[in-house]
Order: structure tokens, then sequence, then C-alpha cells
């Protein structure tokens, strides 16, 4: 037996890897697993490229735990190490990495920012064990060694009783850990970090039905089930992202979909199989949900792998904001996975994948809608919260998705910007060559407006999204000569507004006293009294609020737009339509108080139309409505 010291530099080491990551103490057997996982992947390539001719049988790992013992072991039929290779991989390399990482991290060594803890290691098993034994026999041959260190930097080295090639690292746990001799909390901890590994781990039995090797049969003539205890894989070594696309059916796909989230229960809408191996390298599935126009849904969080090893679910640094929408994995052994997340969108390699997968996205989309307009236009809905806001936040985005951008009218029509602009040219234009979109958010709520609008021959969008508001300013700003106007942001004449506009036929006299009379049944803060030229078959008072007022607000509400807006007390016009008849006869009526009380039925119809009148003035003017018809 020889023994030695770990040539350390920071004589006390062990203590700060023991307080390393305390929250995160669990990725210890993500760090042993994948060095196991290594050594039999190196195997297997030392095997195909003829170094190793022995045949090499069923490569795996094997996690076990001992509890009167307190270990917990991690085995392998890897490469196993030499003598040599201990002294070095162990006490000097190992060492070395996580000395250095820990010289790196240690002030930082509670800011979760490092991204998945990588680069611990080996010496990660001091996070939880007292002492550590490493029993190895290389594949080249020679004696087997145990390595044994108590968490200081003395270690013991002698020969070992071992046959077969590989390498056993047992743990054993110290008395804060505990926890992890009991198989749910390593059942938990291999179904996070090692489920997709690509060598079989097993841990442990598990019991399944299987028919009866006898052939009984139960009463109704069916061959009986009976219990069978076999080995607990729990992994899937060729998960549907390492497989070629051209491999895989819908099914595979939907399959892989439940196997990623157990728990969920709706059907995504279509995937995005990604494979890249130069400029760097890149595999991973991702997949539409239905977003309909909710983008605070619980997110089926994006699973970062590196060589199918899980690193994290939070991949908002990786991926611009917008493809946090999307479900999925994405594999990438090339994303820097030791440095802290605010460097990561500096990584010229984060950069070239991010932009790769927006452009994969985008060309699905393109080609999802080139390919079958009917099929696109039926996800639309589902699918439209998702490209405004990969639109609105990503310039590269917008470029290639404008041609497969869908506005959708109030008749269910879809239409590409180019062919909407081409429908109303030459109806909807301004008297300052704009083009006016006229949209609805709510077709229901704004229905009398829109009734009016087609009513001048006027089409009418549907846009209900979240993001709608963010989303117009945005075509406005891109697009040439188009505006947008909300369908009840102004009198029907003034949406559009042409050079042959009038005036109200009212004499100034006229509107004094019908403004005096309006401002008398309304908030007088909060209604602008105005006069229209409207259709007599229009109504005779219409509310509206200025597009600029209301878009301002709800963009505060949704995050951006100006500051404060979302404070200002809401402000609307009350448009009197000059030509209707009802006017007139506020205007002539001499009783005081009927002329009041029309006047105030007039704004409660509007209001009413609007969705404004709640409480006690839709009591009062329910009250009011059946006198008058009595
Ligand atoms: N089970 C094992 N079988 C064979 N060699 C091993 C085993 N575990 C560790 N080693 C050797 O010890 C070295 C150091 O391991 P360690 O986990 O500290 O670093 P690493 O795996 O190289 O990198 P990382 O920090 O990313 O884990 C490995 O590179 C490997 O050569």
């Amino acid at each position: 037996m020889s023994t030695g010291k770990i040539n350390v530099q920071t004589e006390n080491i062990f203590p700060i890897i023991k307080k390393f990551l305390y929250s995160d103490h669990e990725i210890f057997l993500r760090e042993l697993v994948s060095n196991a996982v290594d050594a039999t992947s190196k195997l297997k390539t030392l095997h195909k490229l003829g170094e190793y001719k022995e045949d090499p049988g069923n490569l795996r790992v094997n996690v076990s735990i001992d509890k009167d013992k307190g270990t917990l072991t991690i085995s392998d039929n890897g490469v196993g190490m030499t003598e040599d290779e201990v002294q070095r991989y162990l006490n000097d390399i190992a060492f070395s990495g996580a000395e250095e990482f820990l010289k790196k991290y240690d002030d930082k060594a509670k800011d979760s920012g490092i991204i998945g803890h990588f680069g611990l290691g080996f010496y990660s098993a001091f996070m939880v064990a007292k002492e550590v034994d490493v029993i190895t026999k290389s594949y080249t041959g020679g004696d087997a060694v145990k390595w044994s260190c108590k968490g200081d930097p003395e270690y013991t080295l002698e020969k070992a009783d071992r046959s077969e090639r590989g390498t056993d690292v047992v743990l054993h746990l110290d008395d804060e850990s505990q926890e992890f001799l009991e198989d749910n909390r390593i059942s938990g901890i291999l179904e996070k970090y090692c489920k997709f590994l690509p060598v079989e781990i097993k841990f442990g039995t598990k019991t399944i039905k299987v028919d009866d090797p006898d052939g009984k049969k139960d009463d109704d003539g069916n061959i009986k089930k009976v219990d069978k205890e076999v080995e607990n894989i729990i992994n899937n070594p060729t998960p549907a992202w390492t497989k070629q696309p051209a491999d895989l059916t819908d099914e595979d796909y939907h399959n892989f979909y439940r196997e990623l989230y157990p728990m969920s229960f709706e059907e995504p809408l279509f995937h995005i199989h990604l494979n890249v191996d130069y400029p760097f390298n890149l595999t991973g599935i991702l997949y539409f949900p239905k977003l309909k126009n909710n983008i605070q849904i619980q997110r089926n969080k994006i699973q970062l792998y590196s060589n199918q090893v899980f690193i994290t679910d939070s991949v908002e640094n990786i991926v611009p904001e917008f493809l946090t929408l999307l479900h999925g994995v994405i594999d990438s052994p090339d994303i820097p996975l030791n440095v802290s997340r605010s460097y990561l969108q500096e990584d010229g390699n984060v950069k070239k994948i991010s932009n790769h997968i927006t452009k994969k996205v985008a060309d699905k989309l393109s080609s999802m809608f080139k390919r079958d307009r009917d099929d696109y236009q039926s996800k639309w809905d589902d699918i439209k919260v998702f490209i405004e806001y990969g639109m609105l936040t990503d310039d590269k985005f917008f470029d290639k998705m404008q041609k497969a951008l869908l506005l959708k009218n109030t008749e269910g029509e879809f239409f590409t910007i180019d062919e909407y602009r081409e429908k109303i040219e030459e109806k909807q234009k301004d008297k300052n060559d704009a083009i006016v979109h006229l949209y609805a958010t709510d077709a229901d709520e704004q229905d009398a407006f829109i009734e009016s609008a087609k009513n001048r021959g006027y089409d009418v969008l549907v846009m209900d999204s979240p993001l709608t508001s963010h989303f117009v300013q945005q075509l406005e700003s891109k697009l040439d000569n188009v505006k947008f106007v909300r369908v009840d942001a102004d009198a029907i004449d003034k949406l559009i507004e042409k050079e042959e506009q009038q005036e109200a036929n009212l004499t100034d006299d006229q509107k004094k006293t019908l403004q005096e009379v309006y401002e008398g049944v309304v908030e007088k803060d909060k209604f602008t009294v105005q006069f229209e030229n409207m259709n007599e078959k229009d109504n005779p008072v219409v509310i509206t609020q200025p597009e600029f007022m209301r878009r301002m607000k709800e963009q505060q509400q949704v995050g951006g737009g100006m500051m404060g807006m979302s404070n200002m007390p809401d402000m609307f016009n009350l448009m009197i339509n000059a030509n209707h008849p009802l006017v007139s006869k506020i205007l002539t009526e001499q009783d005081q108080d009927k002329q009041k009380s029309l006047a105030k039925q007039s704004v409660d119809l509007a209001m009413l139309s609007q969705n404004m009148l709640k409480g006690k003035d839709l009591t009062a003017f329910i009250k009011r409505s059946v006198n008058m018809i009595d």
C-alpha cells in the first residue's frame, strides 16, 4: 500500500467542496454517473477502433445502495484505470480541476448563476461523503487498485481484489447526507439528470406483470398475469432527438413528448427536429404547444442537455425569450456550462446557436404556410401569440416571418399582409394615403362598431391577442403607409379620414345647448362631448376611446410603452350624432326633466354597447327603460 498527499495549494479545499453549492448537493450523482458513462463510451470507442479486442459485453452503469454499510456505489464496466492513471486522473487532474473550479467560483459559491455547476466532477463526491473508495481495473490488464480518501488531502492507494474490468466508486455517506440512502431520493435524482444518458443505468429491480410461464389461465380463459422481478433500467439511452428525423414517425414524436412531460395532458401542435454538426453541435426537438391567447401558461420548460446529460430547464439566457414559450429539448456540448449566466449571452457559440434555432423555427413556420396553408390557418389561433411575440422582440424573426404572418377578419378569412393590403386599399385609404387597418379586439363587445364599419363597406380584422397594442405599433413602424385603428376609436367617419370631411350641421348655439345637456348626465372629466355628422341610421350617441390613449395604457399593462400611462384615468369621447332624430328631439324638448332623461338614456345605450354600463347605473337604466315603455 502507498499513501500520499494530494498536491494541494488550498489546504482546506474539502470543507469548501462540502459547503459548495449547498442547495445543489444532489448533482454529485450526475457527475459520478456521467464519469461512469464516459468510461463505458470510451471502451466502446476503443473496441470500434480495434484497440480493445475482447467482447465488451453489455456496457452499463449500476447504482446501488447498501443501507447497512451506509454506502452508495456507482459501478461501471468501462475502461477502468491503472494505478498510474489513478494517480494522474484522481490525484492530479481531477483535483486540479476541482481546485481551479473552486478558485474561480468560490466567491460566488452560492451564485446559482453558474449553469448546471459543471466541472466540479469527481470531487463533488465529497459534498456528501466522508470517505470515497475507488476500486478500479483497467481494460489494459494489470492489477486492480483501490484508492481511498477521507476528505482531507491524504489518500491511500493499494492493490485490490477485482477481476472484472471497470470501476466502482463507493461513497461512505456523511451524517448530513443519509437521505442519499433512500431509494426514492436516488430514483428522483436519476430521473432528473440521467433519464436520457446514452448507456443503460441500472438501479435495483422493479416488479412487472408478465404472462404466467406455465400458461395458467384465469376464469375467463385468459393467460394469468404474474409478478416478475426485473432489472430496473432508469433511462432511455436512445431518446428521439438522437435519432434521424427520417427514422421517426409522428407517433414517435408524440411519445417522446409524453416521455419528457409525463404530467402534461395537452398534445403539442407540431415539432421541429434540430440537427446541426457544423459549425457547432446541436440536436434537439422543439414542440409547439397550443398557446391560444395565453403567454403565461404553465410552461413545460425546454430542457437543456449536454451529450444527453440533463443540465437545466431554465434556458432564458441561451435562447431568445419568445422561444422559451416552446417545449422540448436542446442538446449541445458547445454551450459553455461553467460560466455565469450573464456571460452566456455574450458567448459566440451561444449566439450562433440561438440564431440558428430562431432561423429554424421561422423556416418551419414558413414552410408549413407554403406547403399546406389550410392546415397552417387551422393552427393559427394557437400559434399567433408566439409569432407575434417573436416578431415583436426579434428583428430577424420579424423579417423571416413577414410573409407567413396572417391577419384574420371578422368573417374568419385569413390574409397575408400583402393580400390584405390589396383587399382594402381602395376603400380604406385615408387622405394621407395611409391604408387604415380597422381591427376589433373583442368581436362580441365591439359588435356595434364592427357593424357600422361594415355598413360603410369597410373590412374589420380580429386582433385579440394580449400583445395586440404592441404588435400593431410594430407593424406600423415596419410597414409602409399602414395604420391600425380599433373600430371603436372614433366615429365611423373619422376612423378613416377622407378629404371631404364635413362639419356637423348644427349651429353653435345648438351645440352649446346639447353640450350642456350631455355634460349634465355624464362625468365631465371622463367624457369629452363632440358632434359628428353620422348617418341617421347610426346610433344617436357613440362612445369611443382614442387609439393612442388606449394603446399606451394597454402597452403598459403587458409591459413596455410609455411610463405612467397605466395610471392615467380612462378618457372617452362622447360622440353625438348630429343627424339622428333623437338628438333633434332632445334639442327641441322643452321639459327639462324629459330632456335630461332622454339624453341619459342615449348615453346609457352607448355605454351598454361598449360593455361599460355596470352595477347601479345598469339597474337605473333598466328601470328608466321600463318606465319609458309604460
Ligand atoms: N468511472 C471512471 N472510470 C474511468 N475513469 C474515470 C472514472 N471517473 C473518473 N475517471 C477519470 O478521472 C478523470 C477526472 O474526472 P472528473 O470527473 O474530475 O473530470 P472530467 O470527467 O474529466 O470532467 P468534468 O469536470 O466535466 O466532470 C476523468 O477525466 C477520467 O479520466
